[in-house]
């Protein structure tokens, strides 16, 4: 059996049937693997984890496969996990990953959910519905449901932030099975003005554990006997033993970045308990990437100078000596992306076709741009920063810095989106004048002693 291999690997039947049959999927990545492996398949409930791994390494996968595990396992629908994305195109994405493998799979007891702004608060708070037709293996909960609060419905919900919290205010959501709460993109969520939602989550899953608890002591929750999901796991091979017992479920934090900083401060936010990490980075294996960020192996970095009032120009003239390809360019403004997009179209000699991707778009004006963009009927798109973190662009073969990334963490991000899974890629980074020499020289110190500042594009690439 090959390292990774799917037979191997500990995964239920029915999620290595989806992996291979829906996303064509053979084997685990490492970090894939190891996630699984520190989690135990879902059923390691002991620790909060993070997990650490360059851009376009598998960290999507990485949790949601010991996630869907741990839910395959109890059968029930409830809500056991909550996955929140900082923007609303990764929490699409995220979504989809999720629902490909429960669809694939037809297992009715679970099931994912929404809620983003995409529909209105009461559409949202419809999939929280119980759906006894469903006709689910397991069983709905026995414990007095609390005021407000609906049972049964999806296990797995996919929320931006800002949404999570007015579903919470509202107390649409049942919190007290919940057993993961996923932080992706961690330390963006921290820096955004409305991380309030975090620790406002967390003191709601307590008040509901702690009334779960007040019930069960008063004899109103009647489950002593084992659950179909724990009778089925009694007798499964596939399903790893747990060390110890766990007693009521323990909420785990699953925190994941490319980019996770070491800022106490700002973590102690999520209020980690035995925090590990699981890392995908070379150099500092099982240690925290506190200053040091990674790059993807197979990307090959250039950068052009030019004067600044110049940029126009040399955009337009580097995309007469490239080859026409899948790729990305990124601006520092909604503004620039606009404008950079008019330029482009406006000039006869540039055969590049391109769309403006950026906050000032439509939700549905951006999923078509990047519908378009995936089907490769646009060459270009000119996007802002909202497309630099986590959006996953498999193809994509070049990444264009029309203006100077104004962080390391923004720099890895952005030219994240090319060079994925072990493919090829190029980003070419555009310095208007001396100052922007000077800055992104600074900024790529903090790549570590290893990296080579990037050399001047070749005439003939
Ligand atoms: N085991 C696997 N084998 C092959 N491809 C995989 C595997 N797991 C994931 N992928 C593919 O790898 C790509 C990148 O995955 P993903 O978006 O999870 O990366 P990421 O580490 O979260 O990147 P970022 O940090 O940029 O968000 C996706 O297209 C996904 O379908």
């Amino acid at each position: 059996m090959s390292a990774g291999s799917l037979a191997g690997s500990g995964l239920c039947p029915e999620l290595v049937e989806a992996l291979e049959g829906r996303l064509g999927i053979k084997k685990l990545l490492p970090i894939q693997q190891k996630t699984f492996a520190a989690l135990g398949g879902g059923r390691n409930r002991h620790f909060d984890l993070r997990i650490c791994s360059p851009t376009g390494s598998g960290k999507t996968l990485a949790y949601a496969l010991p996630v869907l595990q741990e839910a395959y396992r109890c059968q029930r629908a409830q809500l056991q996990c909550i996955a929140i994305l900082p923007t609303r195109d990764l929490a699409m994405q995220v979504h989809s990953v999720f629902s490909s493998l429960v669809d694939a799979s037809r297992t009715p007891s679970v099931s994912v959910g929404l809620c983003c702004g995409l529909a209105s608060l009461e559409e949202e708070r419809a999939q929280f519905q119980p759906s006894r037709s469903r006709g689910h293996r397991g069983q709905l909960s026995c414990s007095a449901p609390e005021v407000g609060v609906e049972e049964g419905g999806v296990s797995i919900l996919v929320a931006t932030p800002g949404r999570l919290k007015s579903h919470l205010e509202r107390r649409h959501l049942r919190l007290s099975h919940l057993k993961f709460l996923v932080l992706d993109e961690m330390d963006r969520l921290l820096q955004q003005s409305y991380h309030d939602c975090i620790p406002f989550l967390l003191e709601e899953f307590e008040a509901s554990r702690r009334l779960k608890e007040r019930n069960e002591s008063r004899g109103m929750e009647g489950t002593s006997g084992r659950t179909p999901g724990e009778e089925a796991e009694a007798s499964n091979p596939f399903f790893l033993q747990p060390k110890y017992k766990c007693p009521a479920p323990r909420l785990v934090r699953l925190s994941v970045s490319a980019t996770i900083g070491g800022d106490s401060n700002k973590t102690a936010k999520i209020q980690e308990e035995f925090v590990r990490t699981v890392s995908g980075f070379d150099a500092s294996a099982g240690r925290l990437p506190t200053d040091k960020y990674e790059l993807p192996e197979n990307l090959a970095e250039f950068r052009v100078v030019c004067a600044k009032e110049r940029k126009p120009y040399t955009l337009l003239d580097l995309l007469k000596r490239v080859e026409k390809q899948r790729a990305v360019c990124f601006t520092n403004s909604t503004e620039a992306s606009h404008l950079v997009t008019a330029l482009i179209r406006k000039t006869k000699s540039v055969d590049w076709t391109c769309e403006a991707y950026n906050s000032r778009r439509t939700p549905v004006e951006r999923l078509e741009a990047l519908r378009r963009f995936k089907r490769g009927e646009v060459d270009l798109l000119v996007a802002s920063d909202a497309l630099s973190r986590g959006i996953d662009m498999p193809a994509v073969k070049l990444v264009i810095n029309y203006d100077a990334p104004s962080s390391t963490k923004n720099y890895v991000h952005r030219v994240g989106r090319t060079a994925r899974v072990g493919e090829k890629g190029t980003a070419i980074t555009i310095l208007g004048g001396k100052d922007d020499v000077g800055a992104f020289k600074k900024l790529l110190r903090k790549l570590g002693p290893s990296h080579t500042f990037p050399s001047l594009l070749p005439q003939k690439p």
